[in-house]
């Protein structure tokens, strides 16, 4: 899908209708000021989940064979807590005494074995990883996934030093926006009452009623091509002349339409590559769960295929039935392993998945019963990997954008962060460095 905003005689063609696309043209047809999201009419519709709650404070690693619950309290970290084996205060207190490295990059399990030993590495950050990335922490790049804890590490010789001092640019936070009352009210995690389906909806049908702009719904971009003004964006359903394009496309997507010109950007956007993910969303009768969090993470060293579970009902019983008790759970397999765990993509099938995924809530959460109910969703190539290296090959597009003064910037997850918040953000910032920083 492909939307654009005509500002006074400019077209910007917006490549990709992601929440990165819709953000990005929002941002367009908000101008000159940014926008905020209660301005979409959602301020009422958010659910926000604090520190403390339980869904915050309980975390979970299934680690062997045993659901163990993480440090949540200073006391905890001062003795032995499984399955780790010795307390993690040691660990964080010989971090503050690791010399800085001097590489521009590093995999984030060799950085976190140097600074906080091989353990956390290979138990907690490897899960971490598999549960933002669904990716693998040995390769990784602990510059681009974690930029605090490089930039910690570069700033203040030390990740302890980095959080209690700070090390990053202050983010702008707009007075009376949500970000702030996401501060103030220490939210951790949020939602939206109808889904968070329900955040790309309303941008959609806000860029509609703007005025502003032209959605191309379900129709792909085919080809771009240099024109004399900009470029000719070749859609299944026409053609359209734009001054500039900011693509929100997938990096591989977007290298596919690129003319041949453009080399070696395409090479280095085909070089980004992504992961499959089985999402399996079951239900199951009754209140079935031992323990009360957001959820639990698995490292590879338990088991390869299965990412870890999400305990839906927790942190948003807002979701639940409202006829009656039931415990919905997402089970997420695959990522970085799927092939060697599942095969091609294109030959599993849903009922492998969901067998996978039951014997798992079994196994893990000690549930007998089966579920009452269960979705598959097999996305594939949905999170993006940043290896070693990704951040200079980024920069590397944008310099060659810059010395080649093409009409193009680089939005959405392949670039600079794999989260809602980081796309948002990252189409907040094409359009300043687009339309200057009055946006
Ligand atoms: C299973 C899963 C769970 C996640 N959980 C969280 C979470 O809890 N918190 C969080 O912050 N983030 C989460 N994320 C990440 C977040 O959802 C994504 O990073 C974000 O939605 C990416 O948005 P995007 O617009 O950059 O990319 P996309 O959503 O991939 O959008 C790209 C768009 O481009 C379109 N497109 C592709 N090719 C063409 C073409 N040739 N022409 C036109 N259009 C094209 C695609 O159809 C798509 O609509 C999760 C992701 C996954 C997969
Ligand atoms: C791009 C894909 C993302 C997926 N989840 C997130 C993103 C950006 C958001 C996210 N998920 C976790 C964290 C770390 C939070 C924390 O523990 O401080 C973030 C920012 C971890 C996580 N992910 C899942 C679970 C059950 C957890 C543990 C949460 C906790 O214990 O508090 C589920 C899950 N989400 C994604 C994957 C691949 C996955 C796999 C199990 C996608």
């Amino acid at each position: 899908m492909i939307c654009f905003c005509s500002q006074p005689m400019r077209t910007i063609a917006v490549l990709g209708g992601g929440i990165g696309g819709l953000a990005t043209s929002y941002y367009l047809c908000r101008n000159p000021q940014v926008t905020k999201v209660e301005e979409l009419g959602l301020e009422g519709e958010v659910l926000p989940v604090t520190y403390s709650h339980i869904a915050s404070k309980n975390r979970y690693l299934y680690v062997n064979g045993q659901l163990h619950k993480m440090p949540s309290r200073i006391s905890e970290l001062l003795r032995t807590v499984p399955p780790f084996s010795r307390p993690l205060l040691l660990s964080v207190a010989s971090e503050l005494l690791v010399t800085k490295s001097k590489e521009d990059d590093e995999s984030i399990h060799s950085f976190v074995s140097r600074r906080l030993g091989k353990e956390l590495a290979d138990i907690a950050v490897d899960s971490l990883c598999r549960g933002v990335f669904a990716g693998d922490c040995r390769k990784l790049s602990v510059r681009s996934c974690f930029p605090p804890f490089y930039d910690a590490e570069q700033r203040r010789g030390s990740l302890i030093l980095g959080m209690l001092l700070g090390s990053g640019p202050t983010p702008v936070i707009s007075p009376g926006s949500l970000a702030q009352r996401s501060i103030k009210e220490s939210w951790a995690q949020w939602s939206l009452r109808r889904g968070v389906e329900s955040l790309p909806e309303s941008l959609a049908e806000y860029l509609q009623q703007s005025g502003k702009v032209q959605l191309h719904r379900e129709a792909a971009v085919k080809q771009i091509h240099p024109s004399a003004s900009g470029w000719k964006v070749h859609l299944e359903d026409g053609v359209v002349s734009a001054d500039h394009i900011i693509s929100a496309l997938p990096a591989k997507a977007l290298s596919s339409v690129l003319p041949s010109s453009c080399q070696p950007l395409i090479q280095q956007l085909q070089d980004v590559s992504s992961v499959t993910v089985a999402v399996i969303n079951l239900e199951y009768e009754g209140s079935i769960l031992p323990v009360m969090g957001f959820g639990h993470l698995v490292p590879s060293s338990e088991d390869r295929g299965l990412l870890g579970v999400v305990y839906d009902s927790i942190p948003f019983p807002q979701h639940n039935r409202p006829d009656g008790q039931t415990t919905r759970l997402t089970v997420m397999m695959g990522g970085a392993w799927f092939q060697e765990v599942f095969g091609p993509p294109e030959a599993v099938t849903e009922e492998h998945l969901i067998a996978r995924a039951t014997e798992a809530v079994q196994c893990h959460l000690g549930v007998t019963t089966a579920p009452i109910w269960s979705r598959v969703a097999l996305q594939r190539d949905c999170i993006p990997q940043y290896y070693l290296g990704h951040f200079s090959k980024v920069e590397s597009m944008r310099h060659f954008i810059r010395e080649n003064n093409l009409p193009l910037s680089l939005t959405g997850s392949s670039y600079d962060g794999v989260s809602v918040n980081d796309v948002i953000f990252s189409g907040r910032t094409a359009v300043q460095e687009l339309l200057g920083t009055g946006v």
